[in-house]
């Protein structure tokens, strides 16, 4: 038997009232795949995203982690599944300590839903969340600052910070929207060199919405391009670079395309 796709949408459509935000999208993230999601300024993307994450339910079509039918299910469910999303540095607890940041999000996890009065905080070994922290910070290059708030960080950091939230969850595949929004040029750098490592040091498949296309281009296997909520392009940078459908979508866009 083959094993299924990571992830798999099929025929995935989102309407607003009558504003088909995101229409018939089909495809899927491979195990071992950094798979890139670009487009202009309200192509969907968010949208899409937001599909997959559990904040929106689909009008039609289906989402598929694994080969198990997903479709609609909430955003505690998703996380329980293994489908993590980072979390935005505006999210992150700016008057906590990132040790407490750490715990908080390997606590969301639990705290949802039914079972959240048997699995109340307490019922979570705090010796084994303590030492996952401790492995997500060194990974994420955050020992030096565990005791440190979130707030006094430098963004480069609260970034990385969102980033090692989601990984106290264990994602089997991580969603991320737009880690290097905000970033100078040495952070996008080290962000870049991240993601990667998450991939392959972590076995972590990466959903990855960004509008730097520079790192999107470096970093993704393959590349899904949309506009006005579907598809113009599926392929390796190389070829959606040279996909003329995908250089009108952007001509007049506020976006290069290199
Ligand atoms: N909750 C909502 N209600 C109504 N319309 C929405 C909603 N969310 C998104 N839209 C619309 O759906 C379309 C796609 O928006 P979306 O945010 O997914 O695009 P995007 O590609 O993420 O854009 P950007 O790059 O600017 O973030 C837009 O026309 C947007 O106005």
């Amino acid at each position: 038997m083959t094993t299924p796709p990571r992830l798999e949408l099929r025929n995935l459509s989102k309407r607003f009232g009558g504003l088909h935000a995101v229409s018939e999208m089909s495809f899927s993230v491979q195990r071992g795949e950094i798979f890139g999601l670009i487009g202009p300024n309200g192509a969907g993307k968010t949208t899409l995203f937001n599909l997959v994450a559990g904040v929106h339910k689909p009008s039609d079509g289906q989402v598929l982690h694994d080969g198990v039918d997903v479709t609609g299910k909430g955003i505690d469910v998703i996380a329980r599944r293994g489908i993590g999303r980072t979390f935005q540095a505006a999210h992150t607890f700016k008057l906590e300590t990132v040790r407490e940041n750490l715990r908080r999000a390997a606590l969301l996890q639990r705290s949802y839903g039914p079972w959240v009065h048997f699995w109340g905080p307490r019922a979570r070994n705090e010796a084994q969340i303590e030492e996952s922290s401790q492995q997500v910070a060194a990974f994420v290059g955050l020992t030096g600052q565990l005791d440190q708030t979130g707030g006094a960080l430098p963004y480069g950091q609260q970034k990385m910070l969102g980033v090692a939230m989601a990984l106290m969850t264990s994602p089997g595949v991580l969603l991320m929207d737009e880690p290097a929004a905000g970033l100078n040029s040495t952070e996008k750098v080290a962000m870049g060199a991240l993601i990667r490592r998450l991939r392959d040091e972590r076995g972590i498949d990466i959903l990855l919405v960004e509008h730097d296309m520079r790192l999107v281009m470096s970093l993704s296997d393959r590349i899904l391009v949309i506009n006005q909520g579907r598809r113009i392009a599926l392929g390796t940078p190389e070829a959606v670079q040279a996909d003329p459908a995908v250089i009108e979508a952007y001509l007049g866009g506020d976006h290069e395309l290199a």
